[in-house]
């Protein structure tokens, strides 16, 4: 009998090594290794250092500093993405330098980011794709409370979910920020794969199954041609369905990977989404604005005037100024029936000349302007 060890050697059974003369090249590389392990750990040590001097500095400057830069964070991360040399994808070495930074960032000061939860959403991958893995991540049951711990500074940070590729905005999030002091200080982009979970792999009968709605949605030709006769249960996540399938006989969820190992679920059908590429935008909000990073963007909440033509007088200012809007959306207004606010994004920072004229002269159109947040383009 024969098996591979983790790093591609071949065993027999009595232990023997069959790779014979490479032994010498081996055990010559791995040295190698381990002397580039020993700088490799001299160095990230040196960074840390690094980092805990910025805290001294900051905390000089202004006792209540903010420690968590976005756009100092989304410079570090462009320039790793856009100067690596392989082997390694770029996408991973970024994730590398993501997680140095993070627990940088975490010897400055730990964070704690509220999330839409429960444990094992989208919601919280998203948050620890955008701040690693050496944040503290606490699940909120609703996007509504997510806004609350963040506006009572029980957490500094929160992850809401705000629009999907197939299924369009999540209302919730939007209509939030009518009344919310928060700022938009940053996005995180997630490609969403949607996996039918469930108890066992040779499947008894699946007789329901569990999802949020939006999720439903995004699988629903799959499960029209697969399990047509499976009830849809719409419930308040992917994490709470797959929570249900693991205590229920006959159910399944759709859900993520995360959520399959969290509840111990195996993935029966992989892949199941209709649209390959269904991505989800999330945003982080914070109490503390964000600079400029040179790649920026900036979501509005705007309401027109009641009169003929507002609505090409707001939109004009941008066209006019060279700013490109990449989406706007509209909501009934919260005050007025049959009175609408629209959400708009648009590339660039507020403080940048030419963003800054164009919301000058919406301001004179506009019954309300307000700005959100400029935030970094998300770099994952
Ligand atoms: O440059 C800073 O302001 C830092 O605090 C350092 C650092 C980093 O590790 O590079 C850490 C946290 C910030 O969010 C941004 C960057």
């Amino acid at each position: 009998m024969t098996g591979a060890v983790p790093w591609g050697v071949t065993v027999t059974a009595d232990g023997q090594n069959t790779a014979g003369g490479d032994d010498a090249a081996l055990e010559a590389i791995r040295e190698r290794i381990d002397d580039l392990d020993q700088r490799i750990m001299q160095l990230i040590s040196e960074r840390a250092a690094c980092a805990q001097e910025v805290a001294r500095i900051k905390r000089e400057a202004d006792p209540a500093a903010t420690f968590y830069r976005p756009e100092r964070e989304a410079q570090v991360l462009r320039r790793i993405h856009g100067g690596n040399p392989g082997p390694l994808d770029r996408e991973e070495m970024t994730r590398l330098f993501r997680e140095i930074m993070s627990a940088c960032l975490a010897l400055e000061q730990p964070l704690s980011v509220a999330f839409l939860g429960p444990e094992g959403t989208f919601t919280q991958a998203a948050a620890l794709k955008h701040f690693g893995h050496s944040v503290q991540t606490v699940a909120m049951s609703a996007i509504d409370e997510v806004f609350r711990e963040v506006e009572s500074g029980s957490v500094q940070y929160g992850v809401v979910p705000v629009e999907n590729s197939t299924e369009g905005v999540v209302t919730h999030t939007l209509d939030r920020f009518m009344q919310s002091p928060l700022h938009i200080c940053g996005e995180v982009e997630m490609r969403i794969h949607h996996h039918l979970l469930g108890q066992d792999a040779d499947g008894g009968q699946i007789l329901r199954v569990y999802s949020h709605q939006q999720s439903l949605a995004q699988c629903r030709e799959w499960l029209d041609a697969r399990l047509p006769q499976a009830e849809r249960l719409p419930v308040s996540s992917n994490a709470e369905a797959a929570r249900r399938a693991a205590g229920e006989a006959g159910a399944a969820a759709i859900a993520s990977e995360a959520a399959a190992e969290l509840y111990g679920l195996q993935v029966l059908a992989a892949n199941i989404e209709d649209s390959p590429d269904n991505t989800t935008r999330f945003l982080v909000i914070g109490r503390q604005p964000s600079g400029p990073s040179g790649q920026d963007k900036t979501s509005l909440l705007v309401s027109a005037r009641n009169r003929p033509g507002s609505l090409h007088g707001l939109l004009s200012p941008f066209a006019e100024n060279d700013v490109s809007m990449t989406r706007i959306e509209s909501r009934p207004s919260q005050c007025v029936n049959w009175e609408y606010v629209f959400f708009i994004d648009l590339e660039g920072h507020a403080q940048e000349p030419r963003v800054a004229r164009a919301l000058e002269a919406l301001r004179r159109e506009a019954e309300l302007v307000k700005v959100l947040g400029s935030y970094p383009k998300a770099v994952l």
